[in-house]
């Protein structure tokens, strides 16, 4: 995906400091996203990728530093004031945070509620679209105890995607699941970036995902954004701590 030099991007981070306690967590992070892109955030675990994505939904306050989206800074938003921002960018949690006591259908459905959408047929409508994206229409009246991990990491996806966000947010998409349902999910992300020029960013430890969904890789060390470019830069980064993260190798002597 080519991306033009002068478009402005979607989500802006500037500065960006976050302490929880005693830990500095971010340090002053700058990145921007674009619209229809998929960036892909990778780093050691703790070093706040997590941190990161809960600012750009307003989840976190930062102690320092702006994020705009789609150029609407959400510095000194009040939750009421959050609420238009929050519902163009959809989030997948790490555990997919399903709600047991209800369907499949119901907890696809929430997102609608909360907004409060009223007519019926405009719900099922929606909700049959978004099953269908994820491949599960025909599971709707499942309850979540009765799905497989990749199951409701792809019902999570539903969810995420129903209120027609401008930009999805995937914490982790794949984690704890097989190749095969890892492969089934990353190209559910490419799917929705080819179908609604949807924006993404997602957090992996999974190279392999990196290296098939990213336009960009951005990843997080220190508290900064260590690399930003494309996986082809990436693979061929002079950095020996980014070649030793993308090879796995750990720096304790065996
Ligand atoms: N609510 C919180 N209260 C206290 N500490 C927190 C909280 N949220 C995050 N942290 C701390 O912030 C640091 C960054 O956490 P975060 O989950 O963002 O890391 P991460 O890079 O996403 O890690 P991983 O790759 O393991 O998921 C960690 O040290 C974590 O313990």
């Amino acid at each position: 995906m080519a991306l033009s030099p002068d478009s402005k991007p979607f989500i802006e981070v500037r500065g960006l400091k976050k302490k929880i306690g005693k830990q500095e967590i971010l340090r002053g992070v700058n990145l921007d996203v674009y619209r229809g892109e998929t960036l892909v955030l990778i780093g050691p675990s703790g070093e706040g990728k997590s941190v990161l994505l809960k600012h750009l939904i307003g989840l976190m306050k930062p102690d320092e530093g702006t994020i705009k989206i789609d150029g609407t800074s959400l510095t000194g938003l009040r939750e009421r004031q959050l609420a238009p921002l929050r519902k163009q960018i959809g989030i997948l949690f790490q555990n997919a945070a399903l709600f047991d006591s209800l369907t499949l259908e119901q907890n696809v459905a929430f997102p609608l509620h909360e907004a409060g959408v009223k007519d019926q047929k405009e719900i099922t409508d929606r909700v049959h679209e978004a099953l269908d994206v994820v491949e599960l229409a025909n599971h709707k009246q499942k309850m979540p105890v009765n799905l497989s991990g990749g199951m409701r990491k792809r019902a999570g996806i539903a969810r995420a995607i129903i209120s027609r966000p401008a930009c999805v947010l995937y914490d982790e998409p794949t984690s704890g699941l097989d190749p095969i349902v890892s492969d089934v999910i990353d190209q559910m992300i490419m799917r929705l970036q080819k179908r609604y020029h949807m924006t993404a960013i997602v957090v992996t430890h999974d190279m392999k995902s990196v290296f098939k969904i990213s336009n960009r890789v951005a990843m997080l060390k220190g508290g900064v954004i260590h690399f930003l470019g494309t996986p082809d830069e990436l693979r061929h980064c002079p950095a020996q701590d980014v070649q030793d993260f993308i090879e796995g190798k750990s720096d304790i002597e065996g």
